[in-house]
C-alpha cells in the first residue's frame, strides 16, 4: 500500500429553503494522512498527542463498514487525522468524516469505488444527502432521493463572498431535527418550495439580492430551528446593515452563513467580528474540488 492523504471539505448545507437538499462546500478541510503499519495507530485531531482507540473512532467504524459490504477487511495501517471544522456546528463534519471513512476503505483495500458509490453509501449513513454530495463533489450541489435513486446537479460557481458566523457552542443535527414538524400543510410546501425555486433560479442567474431575500424567507426549518440558534436576529439584522445579500442558518445550525457582495466580505467579517466577540467570523472560499485522494 502506497502512501496516500485523503482530504474532505466542510460544507454548509441548506442555504435557506433548500433543505435537505442544497448544500456548499467551503475550504475548511478534514485530512487524513495514511501509510503502510504493521499495526493500526490512529491520531486523531481532537487528541493529536495521544494514539485513540481505532476501533472506538467514527471514521474507523465507517470504513470498516464500507470494506465489510464488499466482503473484505481492512488491513492495518496508520491514520493521522487533522481537521478545521468544528464539530456539531452546521458545517457537515459528520458528512466529511463519513466521506473520509468511505475513502479509507476504498484506498485500504482496492474497491474502485464510482463517486456514485460513495454518494449512495454516504446519503444512506447521514440519511440525506445535502452535506455528502457537495463534500464529495465540491462547488454547490443540489441532490435529492426519491424512489431509491439520488439525483444531482452542481451549480456553477458563485460570485459573491461567503462569511460564517461560528458560535463557540455546539447543537447536535438530531437536536435540531427534532424540533421540525412531521408534515406541512398544501398551503406551506407550495410556499416553501417556490421559495426555494426562486432562489436556484436567482443564484443561477447571478441575481443575488433576490436570492438573499428569499433565502431568508425559508419554511422548511428555519423558523422552528430560530430559538435554537444564538444571536439569530442580531447576526441576519446587523449584517444587513453592512450590505449583505442574505443570511441563514448554516446546516442545523448554530453557525449562520451570509452570502455578501465580492469584495464586500472582509469588512463585514470585520464589523460583526466586532458586534459578536465569542465567535469566530469567517470569509470563506467555496471549495470546488470536494474530496481529494493525493
Ligand atoms: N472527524 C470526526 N471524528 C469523529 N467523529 C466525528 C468527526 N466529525 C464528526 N463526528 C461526529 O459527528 C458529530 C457531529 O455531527 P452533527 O451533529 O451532524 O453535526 P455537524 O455535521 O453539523 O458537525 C460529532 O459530535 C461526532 O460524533
Ligand atoms: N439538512 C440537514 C443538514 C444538517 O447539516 P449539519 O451540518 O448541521 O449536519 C438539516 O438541516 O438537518
Amino acid at each position: 500500500m502506497k502512501s496516500f492523504k485523503i482530504s474532505v471539505p466542510a460544507s454548509s448545507a441548506n442555504i435557506g429553503p433548500g433543505f435537505d437538499s442544497m448544500g456548499l462546500a467551503v475550504n475548511l478541510y478534514l485530512t487524513l494522512e495514511v501509510t503502510e503499519s504493521e499495526e493500526w495507530e490512529f491520531y486523531s485531531h481532537s487528541s493529536p498527542s495521544n494514539r485513540t482507540n481505532y476501533k472506538e473512532h467514527f471514521i474507523y467504524k465507517i470504513a470498516k463498514q464500507t470494506a465489510e459490504r464488499h466482503h473484505k477487511q481492512l488491513t492495518p495501517c496508520k491514520v493521522v487525522e487533522t481537521s478545521d471544522i468544528p464539530l456539531a456546528r452546521g458545517l457537515g463534519s459528520s458528512a466529511s468524516a463519513i466521506i473520509a471513512g468511505i475513502e479509507l476503505a476504498n484506498q485500504v483495500c482496492d474497491l474502485s469505488l464510482t463517486s456514485e458509490a460513495k454518494l449512495r453509501y454516504g446519503t444512506e449513513i447521514e440519511g440525506h444527502p445535502d452535506n455528502i454530495a457537495p463534500a464529495l463533489y465540491g462547488g454547490l450541489v443540489i441532490s435529492i432521493v426519491t424512489e431509491d435513486e439520488i439525483d444531482w446537479i452542481q451549480m456553477p460557481t458563485l460570485d459573491v463572498d461567503v462569511i460564517l458566523y461560528i458560535p463557540n457552542v455546539e447543537l447536535k443535527t438530531d437536536e435540531a431535527r427534532n424540533v421540525l414538524p412531521d408534515s406541512y400543510s398544501r398551503n406551506d410546501a407550495t410556499s416553501a418550495s417556490g421559495i426555494s425555486n426562486i432562489v436556484v433560479a436567482s443564484l443561477l442567474s447571478g441575481n443575488y439580492k433576490l436570492a438573499g431575500k428569499m433565502m431568508e424567507r425559508d419554511i422548511f426549518h428555519e423558523p422552528y430551528r430560530a430559538n435554537l440558534i444564538p444571536n439569530f436576529n442580531k447576526i441576519r439584522n446587523e449584517s444587513k446593515k453592512y450590505g449583505v445579500y442574505g443570511t441563514v442558518i448554516s446546516g442545523a445550525g448554530p453557525t449562520m452563513l451570509s452570502f455578501a457582495p465580492k469584495g464586500s466580505g472582509q469588512s463585514v467579517v470585520e464589523q460583526m467580528q466586532d458586534l459578536l466577540g465569542n465567535y469566530q467570523v469567517k470569509l470563506l472560499e467555496m471549495d470546488v474540488q470536494g474530496l481529494t485522494v493525493k
